[in-house]
C-alpha cells in the first residue's frame, strides 16, 4: 500500500522530493501526532521545499523563507488560499479567505475600511476599552480561581460582537457565543456530513447565525436608526464605497468574528503563561500601564495616545506570538501546474507556506528558545522581510492593530488590577494549535 501511493505520483515529472505515505491518509498521521519534528526531519532529508500528503490533499512544503516571501506576494500568478473544504463550506461563499481577484480586492477593501486606523481610535477603542473594563472586574471576589484559556476566548469573541453589532454581555450574546463555538469547531473538521460529526454541527451553526444575523439586518433597516459599529458602516451605501450584498456583509462578519477569535485570545493566553514564568518581563509591562494609570483618573479610558506609547507590550506581544508561534503557517493551492524552485507544482496542489520555523532560527532571532520581548524594542524588526507573525503579501492581516489594541486593552486592566498564580501543572500543547486541553487556570488577587 505504501508503495501504491508514491507510484501514483511518481508519474508525474518534475515534483519536488519527498515522501506520499499512506493511500488517502497520506502522511496525515505523521504530520498531526510529531508535527514540527516530522517537518524538520523531512527537511534534512529533503530539503525547505518537498512533497507529502497531508490533510487529504497533495501538499508542497515550503520551508525556505525567500520562497514563503514569494508564494505569498504572488497570488495573481495562481497562488491563492488553499484553506480545506470545511472551512470553506461553513465560513462561506462570499468570505475573503474563499475569493480571488477582484471579489478579493472588494472584500478586503471594505474590511480594511472598518479597522484602519482613524477607525480604531474613534470608534473600536473605545468600544474595547469599555468592554475590557468590564470584562475584567470581579475577578478576585468570590472564587478567586479563573481559568484563563476560558476568560480570554470569551473576551476575543464578546468583544469582536461588541465592536462588530453593539451586542452586550447579555443572553443575546451567550446564544450567539455558544453558536459561534460550534462552528469552529467544525471549520476545523473532516468535511462528513453525517448527524453528530462536528461538521454537520457546524454547518447548522452557521445557518443559525447567517439567520441572527439576517434578523438583526432586518431589524435595523426596519428602525431607520444608524449605528456606530461595524454592520453600521456595512450597512451605510453612502459612506461605503462598495455596495455589499446582504450575504456579502454577513459573510464578512463571520470573517471578522473568525479570523480574530483563535489568533487573539491564545496570544492573550500566552502572553499571561510567560509573563508568570518572567517576573522581571511582567515588572517592566507593569511599569509600563502602571506610568499610564497613575496618570489618569479611574474611570478615564485608554485612548489612541495611550496605545501608541505602550511600547513594551507591543514588544512583549510580538515575543509571545514568535515563541508560541500562534500561526504555524498559511495555506495556498495552486490554481494551474506551476514551477517554483525549478520544480513543477501540479494544478490544484496543497502549499503549505510554513513559517513556523523563521521563529526559532538563531541568525534572525538571537537564542532564539528565550522569551526576551526586548528584542523587538528596536522598532525595524517588525518590517524585516522575514517577519510573517501576520502573514505577509496581498493577504497579509487587516486586523494586526486592531488584535494588538484588545490584547493591550486587556492587559492593561489585568496587570494595574490583579497579581496572579498559576494552580500549577496544566498541559499545554503548541501543535497543531497552541491550546491548554483541561484549561490553564489561575489564582487571582486584587494588585
Ligand atoms: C494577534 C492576532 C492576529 C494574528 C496573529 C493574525 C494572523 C493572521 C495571518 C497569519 C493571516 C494571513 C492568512 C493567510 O495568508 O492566509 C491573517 C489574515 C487575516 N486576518 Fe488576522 N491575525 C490576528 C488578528 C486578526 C483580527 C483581530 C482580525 C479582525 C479583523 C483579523 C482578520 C484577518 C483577516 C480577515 C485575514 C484575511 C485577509 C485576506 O485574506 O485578505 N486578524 N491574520
Amino acid at each position: 500500500l505504501l508503495k501504491w501511493n508514491e507510484v501514483k505520483y511518481r508519474r508525474k515529472k518534475g515534483l519536488p522530493p519527498g515522501t506520499m505515505g499512506w493511500p488517502f491518509f497520506g502522511e496525515t498521521t505523521e504530520f498531526l501526532k510529531q508535527g514540527p519534528s516530522f517537518m524538520k526531519n523531512q527537511r534534512a532529508r529533503y530539503g525547505s521545499l518537498y512533497k507529502s500528503h497531508i490533510l487529504g490533499c497533495p501538499t508542497v512544503v515550503s520551508m525556505d523563507p525567500e520562497l514563503n516571501r514569494f508564494i505569498l506576494m504572488n497570488e495573481a500568478k495562481g497562488l491563492v488560499p488553499g484553506y480545506p473544504q470545511s472551512m470553506l463550506d461553513i465560513l462561506g461563499k462570499s468570505n475573503i479567505a474563499a475569493v480571488h481577484g477582484p471579489a478579493h480586492r472588494r472584500m478586503r477593501g471594505t474590511l480594511l475600511a472598518l479597522v484602519s486606523p482613524a477607525m480604531i481610535r474613534d470608534h473600536l477603542l473605545p468600544q474595547i476599552d469599555e468592554f475590557m473594563r468590564s470584562h475584567l472586574s470581579n475577578w478576585a471576589d468570590h472564587h478567586n480561581t479563573v481559568d484563563i484559556q476560558e476568560k480570554t476566548k470569551q473576551m476575543a469573541f464578546l468583544s469582536s460582537l461588541k465592536q462588530i453589532a453593539s451586542i452586550e454581555s447579555c443572553s443575546k450574546a451567550r446564544e450567539f457565543m455558544d453558536e459561534f463555538f460550534k462552528l469552529v469547531l467544525g471549520t476545523l473538521s473532516l468535511p462528513i456530513d453525517f448527524p453528530g460529526t462536528n461538521y454537520r454541527r457546524g454547518f447548522q451553526a452557521r445557518k443559525n447565525i447567517v439567520s441572527m444575523l439576517r434578523q438583526l439586518l432586518e431589524e435595523r433597516r426596519a428602525s431607520e436608526e444608524t449605528h456606530q459599529d461595524m454592520l453600521g458602516y456595512l450597512m451605510r451605501e453612502d459612506e461605503n464605497r462598495y455596495k455589499m450584498t446582504d450575504e456579502e456583509i454577513i459573510d464578512q462578519i463571520i470573517a471578522v468574528l473568525y479570523s480574530g477569535y483563535e489568533t487573539v485570545s491564545t496570544t492573550t493566553m500566552m502572553t499571561i503563561k510567560y509573563l508568570h514564568d518572567h517576573p522581571r518581563v511582567l515588572q517592566e509591562l507593569r511599569r509600563e500601564h502602571s506610568a499610564i494609570r497613575d496618570a489618569k483618573e479611574p474611570e478615564d479610558p485608554i485612548d489612541w495616545n495611550d496605545f501608541k506609547s505602550m511600547q513594551f507590550t507591543r514588544a512583549v506581544i510580538f515575543e509571545t506570538s514568535r515563541l508560541a508561534t500562534v500561526v504555524n503557517g498559511v495555506l495556498r493551492k495552486t490554481t494551474q501546474d506551476m514551477e517554483l524552485s525549478g520544480f513543477t507544482i501540479p494544478k490544484g496542489w496543497r502549499i503549505y507556506v510554513y513559517t513556523r520555523e523563521i521563529n526559532y532560527d538563531p541568525h534572525l532571532y538571537e537564542d532564539p528558545l528565550a522569551f526576551n520581548p526586548w528584542r523587538w524594542m528596536d522598532r525595524s524588526m517588525e518590517s524585516q522581510n522575514y517577519f510573517l507573525l501576520f502573514g505577509g503579501g496581498t493577504r497579509q492581516c487587516p486586523g494586526k492593530e486592531l488584535g494588538i489594541a484588545e490584547i493591550s486593552t486587556f492587559l492593561h486592566y489585568f496587570v494595574t488590577r490583579y497579581r496572579w498564580e498559576e494552580v500549577g501543572g496544566e498541559k499545554l500543547m503548541k501543535f497543531p494549535r497552541v491550546e491548554a486541553p483541561k484549561g490553564l487556570h489561575i489564582r487571582v488577587r486584587s494588585y
